[in-house]
């Protein structure tokens, strides 16, 4: 992703890591495969030991999205209320693997929901994140009509992130969706007006737009990868990295 050399140091203070909920599939039909689950949580954490400061944004395409819900007859409030329960029960998942790994973990949920998180405050994050806990952020914006992406984006703002990260099922971004042509290109870097003008569908355009504006670096990598979230941390050239 970028070019210079490995350091010691972290080149990062901070990043927030959205992964995709669809993702947590593996080879399943629904919900979670742990084996992925456990080695991303992994990663994170090892990532985290290493000296960043690690926010975590999670989808919830593996259960429920509001839009296919609103495609079937639901409302697509009460849909996109479903979705946002389901990137909770993701986020439940995930803190149980980092927990079990040995690591402080925090859920913070936009939507309140007492019992299982407290309610999402960026300087309450903070002061999580500079504690050695992983700050995980349920419940996407807590707004219908949005996406994770669009969550993940807001908070690294939100938490003064040097860096969005999102895990996927892909590479990296490419000059057409790579799963319906085979012949799409990756690139290695790529400026946000390149993205949002070519209209790369990787990340919706409301997510792209805020990091633009908002000077905030974004990584695409693949979810499967074993290694590359750290590899990427330590300023190692792998999936796409956009910038301003
Ligand atoms: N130009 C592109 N480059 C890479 N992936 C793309 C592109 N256009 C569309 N995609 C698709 O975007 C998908 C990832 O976005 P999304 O469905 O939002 O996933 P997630 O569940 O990770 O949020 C990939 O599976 C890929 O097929
Ligand atoms: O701020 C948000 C974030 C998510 N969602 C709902 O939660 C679902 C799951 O999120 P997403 O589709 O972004 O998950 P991913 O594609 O990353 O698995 C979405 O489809 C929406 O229905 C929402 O309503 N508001």
């Amino acid at each position: 992703m970028s070019a210079t050399p490995s350091h010691s140091e972290p080149r990062f203070r901070r990043i927030l890591l959205k992964l995709s909920g669809e993702a947590l599939l593996g080879n399943q039909d629904s919900g979670i495969d742990p084996e992925i689950l456990f080695r991303v949580a992994a990663e994170a954490l090892e990532v985290q030991q290493s000296g960043v400061q690690v926010a975590v944004v999670i989808g919830g395409g593996n259960l429920f999205r509001g839009a296919g819900l609103a495609e079937k007859g639901m409302d697509r409030v009460r849909g996109d209320q479903m979705g946002m329960l389901a990137t909770v029960m993701n986020s439940l998942a995930m803190q149980d693997a980092i927990e079990k790994l040995g690591g402080q973990c925090r859920i913070m949920t936009a939507l309140g929901i007492d019992q299982i998180g407290e309610r999402y405050a960026a300087h309450q994050a903070r002061r999580y994140l500079e504690s050695g806990n992983v700050v995980i952020c349920a419940a996407g914006t807590g707004n219908p009509f949005f996406t994770t992406d669009t969550a993940a984006s807001l908070r690294a703002v939100e938490l003064q992130c040097d860096l969005l990260l999102k895990a996927t099922k892909v590479d990296g971004i490419y000059d057409a969706d790579p799963k319906k042509n085979p012949a799409a290109k990756r690139f290695d870097r790529l400026s946000f007006s390149d993205a949002i003008q070519r209209q790369l569908g990787v990340m919706d355009l409301t997510a792209m737009v805020m990091c633009r504006d908002n000077k905030l670096p974004l990584g695409v990598f693949d979810m499967f990868a074993p290694g590359a979230l750290a590899a990427i941390v330590r300023g190692e050239s792998v999936g796409t990295l956009v910038e301003v």
